[in-house]
């Protein structure tokens, strides 16, 4: 009896302690996060500093990228966003956090934003490591380069010639004289096709079907829980429990799809062919110190399909919802591509680059339409570092919030407005423009440093060729009597890229072609 009654009591005690605890741990915790913790003198709001719930929640929901913009309207160039998180909208944290240009090296990417699947191989996004990330990009590189990219013209005209092809037969379809397309879908098909030609030597076939492969579907609608399943990963119990909870059938479906990207890149390995794709130029290297293992070819390609195709689907959907709630803008673009090409087989890279409005246009898109507005995470070094002059410790998480830059009324004239003409060159000579002063160099959708984006001579070329294709081949014009045609792309959610709802254009092909 009196062993039993011991029993009890310490069941009791037990629990007492624990419920104890529960309760005491998150009141310790918000305490010191808002009174001793390292970041206590940033500023911020209390519930954002205290816990990191309201980021999550934020993120949640998609509003991550608006909800920190008001943060800094309201909190100034930097703020807390979380008990273990600053962001700034300062343009020198592009060089303090991105560069090694900056007071210290480049700050490291986190293993919790960009650790691999366990048991994946290592791709150059999620090489955590300064050196190993070094080496796999200097191997990566000749695939990427402008030289490369010329090489590979032929292969992103076709997939855009066959766009435009395709949304004629739309027009033939409809009567003749015009069509209603949702243009996302199309520049998705197209961006697709286009980089699984150049990964794994052959297209899914979008643009024949005239609809997203599965495979890209699944991954495409992963986003948001990826987004989620990185940042479960702030509290390691939780993520251990609800790793068990991840049904079977889910994860074979992964299975499956990794398997694919194996078999694709081994079926085009098998092929001796020349056809300029990246395999071929990672081949090239064969045998020597700088040719890719089998399983960076794998990760890479697979990664390449993601980061190769959405970004530039989103920015050129973006554009095109710009230019139609633009008219007289998308008129002036229509007008130098038509007056400066007379056909369109005549349409090349090299061209387009001469055309100062449609390079405008584009970087115009990219300052309000940016693909990825919530920014790029970085953690503080172990031994912490400066930036924009304000001290950071270590282990700290650091962005850079791209949005607060671009919208910055003090650094662009009229921010809200879609004005191509202040990235022209003439305006940036003019100190007598309203434009003069604005502050271009805040604008980096590629970032800067040893992990800006690889694929940018590549994504220009495609968003020149689309963008330029389109206005040359279609008169555009915006769709009023539906949601989709009255989309504001501003107005979407992110989870870690612009959601991309539907957005219906509708295209009436020139008359005197
Ligand atoms: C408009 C189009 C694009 C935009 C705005 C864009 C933007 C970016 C940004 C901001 C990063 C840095 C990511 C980070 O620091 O976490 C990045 C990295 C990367 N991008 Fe792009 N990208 C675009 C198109 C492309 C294309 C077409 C490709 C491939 C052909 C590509 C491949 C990559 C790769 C492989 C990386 C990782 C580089 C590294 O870690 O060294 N991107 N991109």
């Amino acid at each position: 009896m009196a062993v039993l009654s011991f029993g009890c009591e310490g069941l009791v005690r037990g629990l007492w302690i624990a419920v104890t605890f529960a309760v005491l741990y998150p009141l310790i915790t918000i305490l010191y996060n808002i009174t001793l913790h390292p970041l206590s003198s940033y500023p911020g709001p209390l519930l954002w500093r205290s816990t990191r719930l309201a980021y999550l929640y934020s993120l949640w929901t998609g509003w991550l990228h608006s909800d920190v913009q008001s943060l800094h309207q309201k909190f100034g160039p930097v703020v807390r966003i979380a008990p273990d998180e600053l962001s700034f909208a300062d343009p020198a944290a592009w060089e303090e956090i991105y560069s090694n240009q900056g007071a210290t090296p480049a700050f490291p990417k986190s293993a919790l934003w960009h650790a691999p699947q366990p048991g994946r191989p290592v791709s150059v996004l999620n090489a955590l490591d300064a050196k190993v990330h070094a080496k796999m990009r200097r191997k990566m590189d000749p695939a990427f380069t402008e030289r490369a990219v010329g090489r590979q013209e032929g292969i992103v005209r076709g997939y855009v010639e066959l766009m435009i092809e395709k949304l004629r037969e739309r027009v033939r379809e409809n009567g003749g004289t015009e069509a209603v397309v949702n243009v996302v879908q199309w520049y998705n098909f197209a961006s697709v096709d286009i980089i699984s030609d150049l990964a794994f030597g052959e297209s899914f076939g979008c643009l024949e079907k005239g609809e997203l492969d599965e495979w890209v579907k699944l991954i495409f609608n992963s986003f948001r829980a990826a987004t989620l399943v990185a940042n479960l990963r702030h509290y390691p119990l939780l993520n251990w429990v609800l790793g068990f909870a991840v049904p079977r059938r889910v994860k074979e479906k992964a299975e499956e799809h990794w398997q694919l990207v194996l078999d694709k890149v081994d079926k085009r390995l098998r092929e001796e062919t020349e056809r300029p794709d990246f395999i071929a130029e990672w081949r090239k290297r064969k045998g020597k110190e700088e040719s890719m293992e089998l399983d960076e070819l794998y990760a890479n390609a697979f990664l390449i399909i993601i980061a190769g195709s959405e970004t530039i689907a989103t920015t050129i959907s973006g554009i095109t919802n710009r230019l139609v709630r633009n008219p007289e803008k998308l008129e002036m673009l229509a007008e130098e591509v038509r007056s400066r090409i007379e056909k369109e087989e005549d349409m090349t890279i090299a061209k387009l680059k001469e055309l100062p409005y449609l390079s405008a246009v584009i970087w115009e898109g990219f300052r309000m339409c940016n693909p990825t507005p919530v920014g790029l995470p970085r953690l503080s070094p172990p031994e912490g570092g400066t930036v924009c002059g304000h001290w950071v410790p270590g282990n700290v998480f650091v962005n850079l919030h791209p949005l607060s830059l671009c919208f910055d009324p003090s650094r662009f004239y009229d921010p809200q407005s879609f004005h191509p003409e202040r990235w022209l060159p003439k305006t940036i000579r003019n100190s007598t423009s309203p434009f003069y002063n604005d502050d271009r160099n805040s604008v980096q959708p590629f970032s800067i440093g040893p992990r800006s984006c690889i694929g940018r001579p590549l994504a220009m070329a495609e968003l020149m060729l689309t963008l330029a294709r389109m206005v040359w081949s279609f008169n555009l014009k915006e769709v009023d009597e539906t949601n989709a045609g009255r989309l504001e792309w501003e107005s979407q959610r992110t989870f870690t890229v612009v959601e991309k709802k539907p957005f219906e254009v509708k295209l009436i092909p020139r008359l005197d072609r």
